[in-house]
């Protein structure tokens, strides 16, 4: 890869196609964001653990925002040098590879299709399929999402030729300026459960057991690429630019990469639609219970992480304040925090337990109701459960390796206060909240701007800080509550194994 002389006024450019929002933002050559654009898009819950995305919306989002801060980046700055494309993992469509049309919605990564499948996977090869991919038979990955779309293709369609891929291919294909074939990257390869994160190739006895043909598959790249991914092609009034793509990553590695995580035992939590706890290897560290995937590839090297997942955490907030029917989430959670004490217990599995239990067909619970519970304790209960959840996963990683101070976490529900606190009591260690809690746009815009310069990922100099929290005098208090959730989310369990 090409080193190119640094310039103060270089700007780099993130594309964020997260579930819930799509986000653009420049950054400035030390991080600064210096520009940025927020859609919501819709989510289509429908029986059966149907969960779909409109593919389409999701495209015109990404180009309504990223010609949007194009507008707004201040003129002292000289054209942006380079984009990266970061995405929600897992989630797969159908696509023609010619021009790029979608031929099915997007099936999202919370989508429940392929649950019957994957116990049966898990029953006969999970071993195999812990070896090979580092994850543990679930729903929630692509495998099963992918093998469903190729049966509903044959039943209900002529389509013959078409690709089925992560969302991060096919908006590289469609943002493109040039024709470009179907491409991903190493890290949103290794969410699929189709590839073999030790020889970083679809494996071909995966392919075999799921009844999957490896021509429907993306070729996969490097994460970080100075000449595979085309160039995006941005047009506002007359003006049309041609931004060279030089990183594609999965959004939970890029907010690792974004929180600064570059050494082995660094680790992070983000709290978006679901909460990810991934933790820098270094190199592939085993482990039951816990993924064991890619985080980026970059050059010769290949870099491991380890994951925990919370499968509904800020979503379980906005499900619950909308059902009670308050307006703003925002506020909702304020005045939950304020709450001295609460006896209200949740285990707020909407979508089934994520790490370690990956129990896709428990359901949400709450105990400790009674006639003077008011919504703010029960929503206070679903904040605290996050804590609690990310204890149980952060407990786990400990096993495996050493977890460095600070974590650092981002995402929206981040903002929470009460989340922090805790986490610093139960963990006993320091938090560390960015300032702009926007870690994977920062972090797909830091890998696109070393793509461009070719520099050593360790040798950054990025603007960094946020707000601390330490380990305070609620510690027995929390710890105490913790013990009680504990229990009662063991019986949860349990009641649904009997
Ligand atoms: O859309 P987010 O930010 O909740 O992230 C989704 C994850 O990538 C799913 O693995």
């Amino acid at each position: 890869m090409a080193r190119r002389p640094i310039d103060s006024d270089d700007i780099f450019l993130a594309l964020d196609a997260g579930t819930t929002d799509v986000k653009a933002g420049a950054y400035d050559r030390s991080m600064n964001l210096i520009a940025s654009c927020k859609r919501r898009i819709g989510v289509y819950y429908g029986q059966g653990g149907v969960v779909e995305q409109d593919p389409h919306e999701i495209l015109e989002a990404a180009k309504y925002c990223l010609n949007s801060i194009l507008r707004r980046i201040p003129k002292r700055y000289g054209e942006p040098k380079a984009i990266g494309i970061t995405n929600q993992r897992e989630s797969v469509l159908a696509w023609e590879p010619i021009d790029g049309r979608p031929i099915t919605k997007l099936i999202s990564w919370k989508d429940k299709r392929g649950a019957q499948l994957s116990l049966d996977l898990k029953e006969r090869y999970g071993q195999v399929i812990k070896d090979k991919t580092g994850l543990i038979s679930d729903p929630y990955f692509s495998a099963t999402k992918i093998k469903w779309l190729v049966e509903n293709i044959k039943r209900s369609s002529n389509h013959k030729n078409y690709v089925i891929t992560t969302l991060d291919s096919w908006l590289v294909k469609n943002l493109n300026s040039s024709s470009i074939k179907p491409l991903t990257d190493h890290s949103n390869a290794s969410r699929t459960m189709l590839f073999n994160i030790d020889s970083l190739e679809w494996d071909s006895d995966l392919l075999e057991i799921v009844g999957i043909s490896e021509e429907i598959l993306p070729e996969v790249k490097r994460t970080i690429e100075s000449d595979s991914y085309g160039k995006v092609k941005l047009t506002y009034g007359s003006t049309t630019r041609e931004v060279p793509i030089l990183s594609v990553a999965g959004d939970q590695q890029a907010s690792l990469f974004g929180n600064g995580c570059l050494y082995p035992g660094q680790a992070k939590a983000s709290y978006g639609t679901g909460a990810f706890i991934l933790e820098n290897t270094g190199v592939r560290v085993k482990s039951d219970r816990l993924l064991e995937t890619l985080f980026y590839t970059y050059k010769g090297k290949r870099t491991y992480a380890l994951e925990g997942t919370i499968l509904s955490s800020g979503s379980s907030i906005d499900w619950l304040v909308s059902l009670a029917g308050l307006k703003s989430v925002p506020r909702s959670i304020l005045r939950a925090e304020q709450i001295e004490r609460s006896h209200v217990l949740s285990v707020p599995a909407l979508s089934g337990l994520g790490s370690p239990f990956y129990s896709s067909d428990i359901r949400g619970y709450i105990s400790g109701l009674s006639e003077s519970t008011d919504i703010y304790e029960v929503i206070r209960s679903f904040l605290e459960a996050q804590a609690f959840l990310s204890t149980v996963i952060i407990e786990e990683m400990r096993k495996h390796i050493k977890l460095l101070e600070p974590l650092h976490i981002d995402g929206g529900l981040s903002k929470s206060d009460l989340i922090a606190e805790m986490l610093a009591n139960l963990l006993d260690m320091k938090i560390i909240r960015e300032r702009n809690v926007d870690a994977t746009m920062k972090g797909i815009a830091m890998m696109s701007m070393i793509g461009y310069y070719g520099i050593d990922e360790r040798k950054l100099t990025v603007s960094a800080g946020g707000k601390e929290f330490n380990p305070n005098d609620k510690r027995d208090e929390i710890a105490e509550k913790f013990n009680s959730w504990r229990s009662f989310l063991l019986s949860v369990i349990s009641k649904n194994q009997g």
